[in-house]
Protein backbone atom coordinates (compact mmCIF):
# COMPACT_ATOMS: atom_id res chain seq x y z
CA UNK A 1 0.00 0.00 0.00
CA UNK A 2 1.54 3.01 -1.20
CA UNK A 3 0.47 7.12 0.71
CA UNK A 4 0.87 10.12 -0.82
CA UNK A 5 0.17 12.83 1.51
CA UNK A 6 0.13 16.33 -0.93
CA UNK A 7 2.14 18.76 0.46
CA UNK A 8 0.99 21.77 -1.71
CA UNK A 9 -0.01 25.55 -0.57
CA UNK A 10 -3.12 25.34 -2.62
CA UNK A 11 -4.46 22.13 -0.63
CA UNK A 12 -3.08 23.08 2.40
CA UNK A 13 -5.07 26.95 2.26
CA UNK A 14 -8.60 25.19 0.91
CA UNK A 15 -7.89 22.26 3.16
CA UNK A 16 -7.72 25.34 5.94
CA UNK A 17 -10.88 26.69 5.02
CA UNK A 18 -12.85 23.37 4.82
CA UNK A 19 -11.99 22.46 8.34
CA UNK A 20 -13.30 25.74 9.39
CA UNK A 21 -16.94 25.14 11.03
CA UNK A 22 -17.80 29.00 9.96
CA UNK A 23 -17.71 27.59 6.46
CA UNK A 24 -21.12 26.72 5.15
CA UNK A 25 -21.86 24.09 3.51
CA UNK A 26 -21.75 25.78 -0.58
CA UNK A 27 -18.86 26.70 0.10
CA UNK A 28 -17.59 23.16 1.37
CA UNK A 29 -19.12 21.67 -1.95
CA UNK A 30 -16.81 24.24 -3.92
CA UNK A 31 -13.38 23.73 -1.73
CA UNK A 32 -13.87 19.83 -1.92
CA UNK A 33 -14.18 19.60 -5.26
CA UNK A 34 -11.39 21.92 -5.96
CA UNK A 35 -9.26 20.09 -3.82
CA UNK A 36 -10.01 16.82 -5.42
CA UNK A 37 -9.31 18.56 -8.77
CA UNK A 38 -5.78 19.25 -7.34
CA UNK A 39 -5.38 15.77 -5.88
CA UNK A 40 -6.50 14.22 -8.80
CA UNK A 41 -3.56 15.34 -10.59
CA UNK A 42 -1.68 13.21 -8.60
CA UNK A 43 -4.04 10.51 -8.11
CA UNK A 44 -4.18 9.58 -12.31
CA UNK A 45 0.15 9.86 -13.05
CA UNK A 46 -0.21 6.02 -13.64
CA UNK A 47 -3.52 6.08 -15.94
CA UNK A 48 -2.85 3.76 -18.63
CA UNK A 49 -2.17 5.24 -21.93
CA UNK A 50 -1.18 4.47 -25.28
CA UNK A 51 0.81 5.80 -28.68
CA UNK A 52 -1.95 7.08 -31.14
CA UNK A 53 -1.12 8.91 -34.72
CA UNK A 54 -2.11 12.43 -34.47
CA UNK A 55 -1.92 15.34 -37.62
CA UNK A 56 -0.82 18.41 -36.38
CA UNK A 57 -1.14 21.32 -38.45
CA UNK A 58 2.37 20.89 -39.84
CA UNK A 59 3.10 17.40 -39.69
CA UNK A 60 2.00 14.12 -38.49
CA UNK A 61 3.46 12.40 -35.01
CA UNK A 62 2.77 9.74 -32.69
CA UNK A 63 0.90 10.93 -29.52
CA UNK A 64 -0.33 9.89 -26.39
CA UNK A 65 -4.13 8.68 -25.48
CA UNK A 66 -5.91 7.22 -22.56
CA UNK A 67 -6.49 3.60 -23.21
CA UNK A 68 -9.61 1.20 -22.80
CA UNK A 69 -10.49 -0.23 -20.24
CA UNK A 70 -11.91 3.13 -19.32
CA UNK A 71 -10.94 3.88 -15.85
CA UNK A 72 -13.67 3.26 -13.12
CA UNK A 73 -14.49 5.98 -10.78
CA UNK A 74 -16.51 5.06 -7.24
CA UNK A 75 -17.94 7.60 -5.17
CA UNK A 76 -18.91 6.29 -1.62
CA UNK A 77 -22.38 7.68 -0.71
CA UNK A 78 -23.14 10.30 0.36
CA UNK A 79 -19.84 12.30 1.01
CA UNK A 80 -18.15 11.25 -1.89
CA UNK A 81 -20.50 11.82 -4.33
CA UNK A 82 -18.87 15.63 -3.21
CA UNK A 83 -15.86 14.05 -4.62
CA UNK A 84 -17.51 13.13 -8.36
CA UNK A 85 -17.23 16.16 -10.55
CA UNK A 86 -13.56 16.72 -9.23
CA UNK A 87 -11.77 13.61 -10.25
CA UNK A 88 -14.46 12.92 -13.43
CA UNK A 89 -13.95 16.69 -15.10
CA UNK A 90 -9.89 15.58 -15.50
CA UNK A 91 -11.28 11.93 -16.53
CA UNK A 92 -14.71 12.77 -18.26
CA UNK A 93 -14.63 9.61 -20.20
CA UNK A 94 -14.31 7.34 -16.84
CA UNK A 95 -17.31 5.04 -16.03
CA UNK A 96 -18.61 5.69 -12.40
CA UNK A 97 -20.05 3.12 -10.24
CA UNK A 98 -21.90 3.58 -6.68
CA UNK A 99 -21.70 2.07 -3.37
CA UNK A 100 -23.81 3.56 -0.61
CA UNK A 101 -22.31 2.99 2.88
CA UNK A 102 -22.87 4.34 6.48
CA UNK A 103 -20.91 3.79 9.97
CA UNK A 104 -23.47 2.66 12.67
CA UNK A 105 -22.61 6.19 15.14
CA UNK A 106 -21.82 3.51 18.45
CA UNK A 107 -20.28 0.47 16.49
CA UNK A 108 -18.70 2.13 13.61
CA UNK A 109 -19.42 -0.78 11.66
CA UNK A 110 -20.23 -0.05 8.28
CA UNK A 111 -23.51 -1.45 6.29
CA UNK A 112 -24.26 -0.93 2.34
CA UNK A 113 -27.26 0.29 1.36
CA UNK A 114 -26.43 0.56 -2.20
CA UNK A 115 -24.07 -1.29 -4.92
CA UNK A 116 -24.33 -0.15 -8.27
CA UNK A 117 -21.10 -2.10 -9.49
CA UNK A 118 -20.53 -3.94 -13.05
CA UNK A 119 -20.06 -7.75 -12.05
CA UNK A 120 -16.57 -8.00 -13.98
CA UNK A 121 -13.74 -5.19 -12.76
CA UNK A 122 -10.90 -7.37 -13.66
CA UNK A 123 -8.11 -4.87 -15.26
CA UNK A 124 -9.90 -1.87 -14.65
CA UNK A 125 -7.70 0.69 -13.12
CA UNK A 126 -10.69 1.79 -9.91
CA UNK A 127 -11.15 5.22 -8.16
CA UNK A 128 -12.82 5.20 -4.61
CA UNK A 129 -13.78 8.40 -4.04
CA UNK A 130 -14.46 9.19 -0.18
CA UNK A 131 -13.56 12.72 1.62
CA UNK A 132 -12.85 10.62 5.28
CA UNK A 133 -10.41 7.77 6.73
CA UNK A 134 -11.31 7.31 9.78
CA UNK A 135 -11.27 3.81 11.38
CA UNK A 136 -10.66 2.48 7.66
CA UNK A 137 -13.99 0.22 7.67
CA UNK A 138 -15.42 1.76 5.07
CA UNK A 139 -12.85 1.43 2.49
CA UNK A 140 -11.78 -1.99 4.20
CA UNK A 141 -15.32 -2.78 2.78
CA UNK A 142 -15.15 -0.73 -0.67
CA UNK A 143 -11.98 -2.13 -1.55
CA UNK A 144 -13.33 -5.90 -0.37
CA UNK A 145 -16.44 -5.30 -3.12
CA UNK A 146 -13.85 -4.10 -5.97
CA UNK A 147 -11.57 -6.92 -5.48
CA UNK A 148 -14.29 -9.59 -5.35
CA UNK A 149 -15.00 -8.19 -8.95
CA UNK A 150 -11.47 -8.72 -10.33
CA UNK A 151 -10.12 -5.10 -9.25
CA UNK A 152 -6.86 -5.06 -8.43
CA UNK A 153 -5.68 -1.98 -8.73
CA UNK A 154 -7.39 0.78 -6.65
CA UNK A 155 -6.48 4.34 -5.66
CA UNK A 156 -8.35 5.53 -3.32
CA UNK A 157 -8.68 9.70 -3.32
CA UNK A 158 -9.13 11.47 0.68
CA UNK A 159 -8.91 14.53 1.75
CA UNK A 160 -7.97 13.48 5.55
CA UNK A 161 -6.76 10.19 6.48
CA UNK A 162 -6.53 9.05 10.51
CA UNK A 163 -3.50 7.01 11.27
CA UNK A 164 -5.28 4.55 13.00
CA UNK A 165 -7.24 3.52 9.46
CA UNK A 166 -4.18 3.44 7.66
CA UNK A 167 -3.12 1.23 10.29
CA UNK A 168 -5.97 -0.70 10.01
CA UNK A 169 -5.43 -1.03 6.18
CA UNK A 170 -2.11 -1.73 6.31
CA UNK A 171 -3.34 -5.36 8.85
CA UNK A 172 -6.81 -6.26 7.15
CA UNK A 173 -6.32 -5.35 3.17
CA UNK A 174 -5.77 -8.76 1.25
CA UNK A 175 -2.12 -8.08 -0.08
CA UNK A 176 -3.47 -8.81 -3.26
CA UNK A 177 -4.66 -5.54 -3.89
CA UNK A 178 -2.35 -2.20 -5.00
CA UNK A 179 -3.96 0.02 -2.77
CA UNK A 180 -2.64 4.01 -3.40
CA UNK A 181 -4.49 6.31 -1.04
CA UNK A 182 -4.15 9.79 -1.92
CA UNK A 183 -4.54 12.54 0.49
CA UNK A 184 -4.62 16.42 1.52
CA UNK A 185 -3.72 15.82 4.69
CA UNK A 186 -2.48 13.14 7.66
CA UNK A 187 -4.39 14.00 11.56
CA UNK A 188 -3.25 13.47 14.41
CA UNK A 189 -5.57 10.73 15.75
CA UNK A 190 -9.48 9.21 16.27
CA UNK A 191 -11.37 10.79 18.72
CA UNK A 192 -13.37 8.56 21.00
CA UNK A 193 -16.71 8.76 18.32
CA UNK A 194 -14.46 7.40 15.53
CA UNK A 195 -14.17 11.21 14.40
CA UNK A 196 -10.43 12.51 13.01
CA UNK A 197 -8.98 15.03 15.39
CA UNK A 198 -8.65 17.94 14.33
CA UNK A 199 -10.98 16.70 11.34
CA UNK A 200 -13.66 18.87 9.35
CA UNK A 201 -16.59 16.95 11.20
CA UNK A 202 -19.06 14.63 9.61
CA UNK A 203 -17.83 15.08 5.81
CA UNK A 204 -21.64 14.30 4.22
CA UNK A 205 -23.21 16.80 6.93
CA UNK A 206 -21.03 19.22 5.98
CA UNK A 207 -21.14 18.81 2.10
CA UNK A 208 -25.65 18.16 2.26
CA UNK A 209 -25.92 20.28 4.78
CA UNK A 210 -28.08 17.47 6.99
CA UNK A 211 -27.26 16.16 10.40
CA UNK A 212 -28.34 12.42 10.12
O1 LIG B 1 -13.10 5.17 7.97
P1 LIG B 1 -14.47 5.02 8.63
O2 LIG B 1 -14.40 4.89 10.11
O3 LIG B 1 -15.30 3.96 7.96
O4 LIG B 1 -15.22 6.43 8.42
C1 LIG B 1 -15.22 7.07 7.19
C2 LIG B 1 -16.63 7.15 6.63
O5 LIG B 1 -17.48 7.92 7.51
C3 LIG B 1 -18.19 8.90 6.75
O6 LIG B 1 -19.35 8.34 6.20
P2 LIG B 1 -20.71 8.20 7.06
O7 LIG B 1 -20.79 6.80 7.54
O8 LIG B 1 -20.80 9.32 8.06
O9 LIG B 1 -21.80 8.39 5.94
P3 LIG B 1 -22.03 9.73 5.08
O10 LIG B 1 -20.89 9.80 4.09
O11 LIG B 1 -23.34 9.47 4.42
O12 LIG B 1 -22.02 10.90 6.04
C4 LIG B 1 -17.26 9.23 5.63
O13 LIG B 1 -17.97 9.75 4.51
C5 LIG B 1 -16.60 7.88 5.31
O14 LIG B 1 -17.36 7.18 4.37
O1 LIG C 1 -14.22 12.64 11.11
C1 LIG C 1 -14.94 11.88 10.47
C2 LIG C 1 -14.84 10.48 10.60
C3 LIG C 1 -15.64 9.69 9.85
N1 LIG C 1 -16.50 10.26 8.99
C4 LIG C 1 -16.60 11.60 8.85
O2 LIG C 1 -17.39 12.10 8.05
N2 LIG C 1 -15.81 12.40 9.59
MG1 LIG D 1 -22.24 10.90 8.05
Amino acid sequence: MRVLEIDHPLVAHKLSVLRNRATHSSVFRQLADELVTLLAYEATRNVAVAPVQIETPVTTMTGTRLTNPKPMVVPILRAGLGMLDGLTRLLPTAEVGFLGMVRNDETLEVTTYANRLPDDLSGRQCFVLDPMLATGHTLIASCEYLHERGAKDITCVTLLCAPEGLKALEEQLDPAIDLTVVTAAIDEKLDEKGYIVPGLGDAGDRLFGVVD
